[in-house]
């Protein structure tokens, strides 16, 4: 029993936290080292499935993020930019696979991940669902199969929560719809819109944002051309899909090198 991996969940108190630990405890392929939370945080020092509303589970919620690391094979983090950064290089220290689901991160945040892979494995996907990562292989074949007279728009819907826009996942398919078209998303993403905005630029690749109650998470790539329409479309109606996946990402990370990788690498798309 003890030699399945360790795992470490970031983020304890958090909508994908939550979801993680009971992924982690209902796993025979995995255990639960413990969570980590803010330091002055209710729940630190307390037993997880306690602070969860539930029975004791044998496991602690720290906010001693270097001493738990040390202690796990893999550290599953899905909390917010600023907090992922600190725990990319922790995680490096501690030689634990690094698996990030957070999203939202700008350009200075990547690099400093980027340093710490050089350490460490990190498995990072803005989204960890088998089928958004289907949808972006279709999402690029159909940018290829089609040329400009198709206008590429990324929609996406989520909960009234979400704090950053738009998704990560809304960004990856905008990339792949990018690298089919064969042009860096950067030079066409076109994502806000107000006001007197002129008429849509030919080849821009656009991004809707919806948000609204508990929307788990959706995501439409449509091609519209001139009679008629392509829509491309993942739903998320549970959050077990992204937590099920991150620890999939946990357990292949365990033989590999330090490096970068995504869930693409994992699934073998
Ligand atoms: N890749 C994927 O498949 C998916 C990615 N996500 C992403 O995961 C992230 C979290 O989403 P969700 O669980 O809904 O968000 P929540 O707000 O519910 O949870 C975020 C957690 O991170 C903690 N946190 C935030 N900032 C810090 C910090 N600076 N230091 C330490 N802890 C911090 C919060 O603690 P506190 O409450 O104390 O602030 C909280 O426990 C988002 O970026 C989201 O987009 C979500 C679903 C799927
Ligand atoms: O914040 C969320 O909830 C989600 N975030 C991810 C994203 O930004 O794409 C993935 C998922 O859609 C849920």
């Amino acid at each position: 029993m003890t030699d399945l991996p360790g795992i470490v969940i970031t983020g304890a108190s958090g909508r994908m936290g939550q979801m993680l630990i009971r992924t982690v405890l209902e796993s025979d392929r995995a255990r639960l080292v413990g969570a980590l939370e803010r330091l002055g945080h209710e729940w630190v020092g307390r037993d997880i499935g306690e602070a969860m509303g539930g029975a004791r589970v044998g496991a602690m919620v720290s906010d001693d993020p270097l001493e738990l690391f040390a202690r796990a094979q893999a550290v599953i983090d899905f909390t917010a930019p600023e907090a992922t950064v600190e725990y990319a290089a922790l995680a490096a220290q501690a030689r634990a696979v690094h698996v990030i689901g957070t999203t939202g991160f700008s350009e200075s945040h990547l690099t400093k991940i980027a340093a710490a892979a050089h350490h460490s494995t990190v498995v990072r996907a803005g989204n960890m669902s088998l089928g958004v990562n289907l949808l972006m292989q279709l999402t690029k074949k159909v940018a290829a199969a089609l040329d400009e007279d198709y206008d590429i728009e990324v929609i996406e819907a989520h909960h009234n929560r979400k704090v950053d826009a738009p998704s990560g996942t809304a960004v990856m398919l905008g990339e792949a719809a990018a690298e089919g078209r064969g042009v860096r998303l950067d030079d066409v993403s076109d994502r806000a819109r107000d006001g007197i905005t002129g008429a849509r630029k030919r080849g821009d690749i656009g991004f809707s944002v919806i948000r609204g109650g508990d929307i788990v998470g959706e995501h439409d790539v449509l091609f519209a051309g001139a009679g008629e329409r392509i829509v491309l479309r993942h739903v998320a109606s549970d959050r077990s899909v992204f937590a099920r996946g991150a620890l999939r990402a946990a357990l292949w990370g365990q033989d590999k090198g330090p490096g970068q990788y995504d869930m693409v690498d994992v699934l073998g798309l």
